[in-house]
């Protein structure tokens, strides 16, 4: 299957309101695709057949799958383009800045009140689009970001939404998996060695706990790396990888997963009070940001689920792009802000030649 022919198919599929799924590993220069033959609406529980999933932020609402027994399967290389990339303009919204920046000094509160350790707070910022197209949305994604997970998702129960992660939420490999914890921002620069002040070098220990903690149960850990610095487009994070095998008996893709989502890095720490002070104080929808994504094969024994960051949702010519960072007692309300802009630069980029 030739790469021009695979986009001009999911156009049309696009066009004719049919689910579909294209999406590339990180560094890989393959890319796949599941186009759903009908409109049907598949939810999972259980993630044990074949196909790709598309989770929500809130797991009381249900994730979404396209079955690869219902669906068109393709794959071919990925012709990139080498792009030129400028920082994308944001207008000043003093209004919606400071209400930004009055909910983050409340987070930093209630952690301070010894309610929660971190907390996640996110936001979205609508861009008006003049000229909508699947081509070039792909040719600028698939591109710009050759390290991240990039994919593009549509089903009519969803929406629109596509996105260049950098965060792998779990991947298995019949009984070993590999998973990471990511925290810690900050703008690419050319200053040589990187350096990661206490506060992010605090937060990001906290996620790697709490992860390993929530995985006790499910597997045995084998190996957890030192921290180390990972670019994601314009952007600097702090990563440590964590492996091992899964609990004989006990653990399967749907455990691991429910184990582990929302990470710390995501949602906070402890879990349900993070959770419930999210949904009760953003004041927005998270929907499917901060949910998670991906490609299940042979039965659930093999897949690479990706946590749902970077991303937009695209509807009526408007793009929404998610956005957020993590708050613990340290953070500063300003740089809270600056983050989430710095962090809004990553889709944003994908979309000037449609601005
Ligand atoms: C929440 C986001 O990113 C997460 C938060 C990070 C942070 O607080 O430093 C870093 C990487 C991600 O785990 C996002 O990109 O919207």
């Amino acid at each position: 299957m030739d790469y021009k022919f695979l986009i001009e198919k999911i156009a049309q599929q696009y066009e004719d309101g049919l689910p579909f799924v294209i999406f590339s590993l990180p560094n890989n220069n393959e890319v796949s695709a599941l186009l759903q033959k009908n409109t049907a609406v598949h939810t999972i529980d259980n993630f044990n057949s074949n196909g790709f999933i598309f989770a929500p932020f809130d797991s009381r609402e249900s994730s979404i799958f396209i079955p690869e027994k219902e669906s068109e399967i393709l794959q071919c290389e990925l012709i990139t383009k080498s792009l030129t990339i400028n920082p994308g303009e944001l207008s000043e919204e003093i209004g919606v800045q400071s209400q930004y920046m009055k909910l983050i000094s409340k987070t930093v509160d209630t952690i301070k009140r010894g309610n929660a350790i971190k907390i996640v707070i996110s936001r979205k910022k609508d861009f008006k689009l003049q000229k909508f197209s699947i081509k070039t949305l792909v040719e600028q994604l698939f591109s710009i970001y050759p390290t991240a997970f990039r994919y593009l998702w549509y089903h009519p129960h969803t929406g629109f939404w596509c996105g260049a992660t950098p965060e792998t939420l779990v991947e298995i490999n019949n009984h070993s998996f590999k998973t990471m914890a990511l925290a810690g921002t900050q703008p690419l620069s050319d200053r040589q060695p990187v350096l990661w002040g206490p506060k992010e070098l605090d937060e990001q220990q906290m996620v790697t706990d709490a992860i390993l903690d929530n995985l006790q149960k499910v597997t045995s850990v084998l190996k957890i790396s030192k921290p180390f610095t990972h670019q994601a487009g314009s952007l600097l994070h702090l990563r440590t990888d964590i492996s091992g095998a899964l609990k004989n008996g006990k653990a399967t893709l749907t455990t691991i997963a429910s184990a582990l989502h929302p990470t710390p890095a995501v949602c906070g720490t402890p879990k349900k009070i993070a959770k419930n002070y999210i949904l009760e104080n953003e004041g927005y929808d998270r929907s499917y940001y901060t949910g998670f994504l991906g490609h299940v094969t042979e039965g659930g024994n093999t897949a690479s689920l990706m946590v749902n960051l970077r991303c937009m949702k695209i509807e009526n010519n408007c793009a929404s792009i998610f956005v957020g960072g993590g708050i613990t007692a340290d953070s500063k309300a300003a740089d809270e802000w600056v983050e989430t802009q710095n962090k809004m630069q990553t889709m944003l980029q994908v979309l000037q030649p449609m601005l």
